[in-house]
């Protein structure tokens, strides 16, 4: 039987990992329309300042400050073996769990995590640009309550408590596995309506293959790139050199993709400039780590590419060269 993700009337329980670009800017905007949300940074020092002085919202949206008009709690991640093994079940569950860390934090530490702070209704919603991660998310997902989103948002953590909305975007949710019933039944079109309350554009999608592999070649595209040459977004239209550049990343992956026998958009190079008109202002997540001498998702971006097309002994000469790049600049 198809049960409807809701904990009580309308409002939701929502748990936020990751209080950086996305998550506060998810947790800014969701704040005052939850029953609640619980927000997770990883260090207590975070937690302890965002208490204080909640989130300030700046950018393209009109600038607040979260206000307990809903109720939001920030709490930290405690990498405790112990406590992550004894954890029993929440006693109010979450109707959903937004997992907003990059790649390279989902650890078999931060997945048990998760699992601890799951029931059996709550749904794990993946934010992750790239691919390569939902196996390790779906190793411990009983039931199906794995949903992968694909987002054009743009955000930019500022300080551990200030984030700008730098790109408004559109966030695509679907399920991994589409033998998922629920997902059939648009079990999820409370959460579409209440990211969209929010003022996101936001859609359930039964092709999530397609979104993930629109959006990872979006990312192989533009990421590299302004990682590499510290521009942003909208910098990479301004040359022809980088717009060269930008199309043999795009040509090279759709070649991978055609014999991958994945039918992409006709219009995606389109979508491509469109991102970075929408986004010109952002320092892309991959520029972001660079600045703040982060690891980037590089291996699961272009990396990606690059082992599939290993595995079909196809060569991309421009992905490998961007990839050693950036992976010289970490
Ligand atoms: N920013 C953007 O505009 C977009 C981002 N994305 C994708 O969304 C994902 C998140 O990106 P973004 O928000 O930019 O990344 P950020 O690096 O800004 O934020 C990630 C946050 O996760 C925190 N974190 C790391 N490990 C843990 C943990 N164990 N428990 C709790 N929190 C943890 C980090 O904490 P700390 O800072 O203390 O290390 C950081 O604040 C990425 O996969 C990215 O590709 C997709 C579309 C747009
Ligand atoms: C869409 C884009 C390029 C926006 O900056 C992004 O997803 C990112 O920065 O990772």
């Amino acid at each position: 039987m198809m049960t409807i993700a809701m904990s009580g009337g309308t409002r939701m329980r929502i748990m936020i990992i990751g209080a950086g670009s996305l998550g506060l800017l998810f947790a800014a905007k969701l704040s005052a329309l939850c029953e609640h949300l619980t927000v997770i940074a990883r260090t207590k020092e975070q937690a302890d300042q965002l208490v204080q002085e909640g989130i300030k919202l700046g950018g393209t949206t009109e600038p607040h400050r979260t206000t307990r008009g809903g109720f939001i709690e920030f709490s930290h991640y405690q990498e405790d073996k112990e406590s992550v093994a004894t954890a029993t079940a929440p006693v109010h569950p979450y109707d959903y769990i937004f997992l907003m860390v990059k790649q390279p934090a989902i650890t078999k530490e931060l997945v048990q995590y998760i699992d601890s702070r799951r029931s059996e209704i709550t749904y794990l919603v993946s934010f992750q640009n790239g691919i390569g991660h939902e196996a390790d998310l779906s190793e411990n997902d009983r039931g199906n309550k794995l949903l992968l989103a694909v987002t054009t948002e743009g955000a930019r953590r500022e300080s551990p408590t200030e984030v700008s909305h730098t790109g408004h975007g559109v966030t695509y949710i679907g399920a991994s596995n589409c033998t998922d019933p629920d997902h059939k039944k648009s079990t999820h079109f409370l959460l579409v309506n209440l990211l969209e309350e929010a003022g996101f554009r936001a859609e359930m999608s039964k092709n999530m293959e397609v979104r993930i592999w629109s959006k990872l070649i979006i990312n192989a595209v533009i990421n590299p790139l302004t990682a590499i040459l510290h521009v942003k977004n909208g910098e990479l239209l301004e040359s022809t050199w980088t717009k060269e550049l930008m199309f043999d990343l795009y040509r090279e992956a759709c070649f991978l993709a055609e014999a991958k026998d994945i039918k992409l958009p006709d219009a995606l190079w389109q979508t491509i400039i469109t991102v970075c008109e929408a986004t010109s202002r952002n320092h892309s997540s991959m520029l972001q780590d660079i600045e703040q001498s982060r690891p980037t998702e590089i291996d699961r971006i272009n990396g990606s590419l690059l082992q599939m097309a290993d595995e079909l002994n196809l060569e991309l000469p421009t992905h490998r060269t961007v990839y050693r790049l950036v992976k010289a600049l970490e």
